[in-house]
């Protein structure tokens, strides 16, 4: 086991800990839930145990079982409301379902008045069956099929981003089969190398979305566009990546983005830059995975980037569009928390003779791919019990990685953080800020059924997914 010595704490103590920080030094520490990090309405009650929208999490546990995706629903409408304010108008913003999406979600979003960004059939087919207003919702994505743009068509969906030459003609025939006239956003790759995971970064050239500004390829699908008589341009979509913390990138790419409407202005007329009413600027603001992380708030970031648009048009003389976005992460992540049963503990030598705690919990990679996929960092805690019991006595932070129960070394949810010494099999731990991208790249390998996903509010919880049974898995098979 790895003690936290008593003497001053160096970092040269622990040369293999490079997101955890330095070792708790107390059971409080140990037991924190770091506001920024953690949903708005949790917190440990006096008996040490968390609860979430004034539930406990004994409590879901029992009642829902583990591992499970716990959303406090009105930390999720909060932040809608925040969005909403910063874009001035809740229609500007199009949640981006791709971070999580189940029905009752999409009827939250529905009832804030924000619009939806969908890209996939999938998608668009729960929007659906939540009775989303068709009108508010975006159809995104690379590879569009063409059921999928004939549903999207069918739907009378607001708004299709269009994203290659090959879709433009496809969508063209299919709105003109339906003698309707689809409403279209061009995709720009605005060339900008957003400070982000390389996996999570779009707008450099050298990936598949959206068309290329520098090599003309924007210029010459808005001409595509025009030149289809069931499609109607309506304006010009841009997505720097995502977990950005500067409004650098976003500031590059709609200085772009506006020039390229000037440039569109002078080859086609003033009427086309009137048409080009919206500018979409996409998603990708971040959030605080851990106390290290200090993203600005919506309204800091989306005005600054306003003001900015602002300022280049009145320079450039052209009127002022619509600025949307379209924050998937950043409305779902922060409020939801998944929590585990502990299973085996494991202590490793490591080969400078000191320790890590292995921690296996019952999911794994199957509900949580981003430490895998990203190296993302996560906080991680004990909640069904104080660190100490309620005993004023000493606790030891324990260097521990967190991992799940996948047969994949890779298969961490937490890689470097600090357990009590205390912590046993049956133990409940959460991992905080899992809302986005967690459950919707949830995956069955080996044969793990995805979690269930309970809402909490005001002292109760409900089902919004069922977790996946045997039966599930085994009606997939036909012989
Ligand atoms: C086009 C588009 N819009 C919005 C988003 C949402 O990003 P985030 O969840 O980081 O806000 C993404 C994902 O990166 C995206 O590809
Ligand atoms: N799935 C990624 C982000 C990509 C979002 C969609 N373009 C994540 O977990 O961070």
């Amino acid at each position: 086991m790895c003690a936290h010595p008593a003497g001053p704490r160096h970092a040269e103590h622990y040369p293999h800990v490079d997101t955890a920080g330095y070792p708790p030094s107390t059971s409080a520490e140990l037991d924190r839930l770091y506001p920024k990090v953690w949903p708005r309405n949790s917190f440990r009650a006096p008996d040490g145990v968390v609860r979430i929208a004034g539930v406990d999490v004994r409590e879901l546990a029992e009642q829902y079982g583990t591992p499970l995706f716990v959303i406090d629903e009105a930390d999720f409408k909060s932040r809608c409301a925040e969005y909403a304010e910063a874009f001035d108008d809740p229609s500007l913003v199009h949640y981006a379902s791709k971070a999580f999406l189940c029905t009752e979600v999409a009827r939250w979003i529905a009832a804030q008045g924000l619009s939806l960004d969908v890209c996939s059939g999938g998608e668009l087919a729960i929007a659906q069956r939540a009775g989303f207003p068709a009108e508010r919702i975006t159809f995104h994505g690379n590879n569009k099929s063409i059921a999928e743009l004939e549903a999207a068509v069918d739907a009378r969906v607001g708004t299709v981003v269009v994203d290659s030459y090959h879709e433009i003609a496809r969508l063209a025939e299919v709105a003109a089969a339906r003698d309707v006239v689809q409403a279209v956003l061009v995709r720009v790759t605005v060339g900008v190398e957003a400070h982000t995971h390389e996996f999570i970064a779009t707008a450099h050239e050298d990936q598949k979305f959206g068309f290329s500004l520098a090599a003309g390829d924007a210029a010459e699908a808005v001409r595509r566009v025009l030149n289809a008589s069931s499609l109607k341009l309506i304006g010009l979509h841009s997505h720097i990546g995502s977990q950005i913390f500067d409004p650098d990138g976003f500031e590059v790419a709609a200085r772009r983005v506006i020039g390229l409407i000037a440039e569109l202005g002078k080859e086609h007329g003033p009427e086309l830059v009137e048409q080009l009413s919206i500018v979409d600027l996409g998603g990708g603001f971040g959030i605080a995975y851990t106390e290290r992380d200090n993203p600005p708030p919506p309204a800091q970031m989306v005005t600054q980037i306003r003001e900015m648009v602002r300022r280049e048009c009145s320079f450039a003389g052209l009127p002022v569009p619509k600025i949307a976005g379209e924050p998937g992460r950043a409305i779902a992540g922060p409020g939801t928390v998944t929590l585990y049963e502990v299973g085996t503990i494991k202590d490793v030598t490591l080969g400078d003779n000191q320790q890590r705690r292995y921690v296996s919990v019952d999911g794994g990679m199957s509900d949580n791919i981003r430490t895998a996929l990203y190296d993302a960092a996560y906080d991680v805690r004990l909640v069904s019990r104080a660190s100490d019991d309620g005993q004023p006595a000493e606790v030891t932070a324990v260097r521990s990685r967190v991992v799940g129960k996948h047969c994949e070394s890779g298969d961490i949810v937490v890689r470097d953080c600090w357990l009590p010494d205390t912590l046993v099999a049956g133990d409940l731990v959460a991992v905080a800020a899992t809302g986005a991208y967690c459950y919707s790249m949830a995956n069955n390998y080996n044969r793990l059924p995805r979690p269930a996903v309970v809402a909490v509010r005001n002292g109760n919880s409900r089902l919004l997914l069922r977790r996946e049974t045997t039966e599930d898995m085994l009606g997939l098979e036909v012989s």
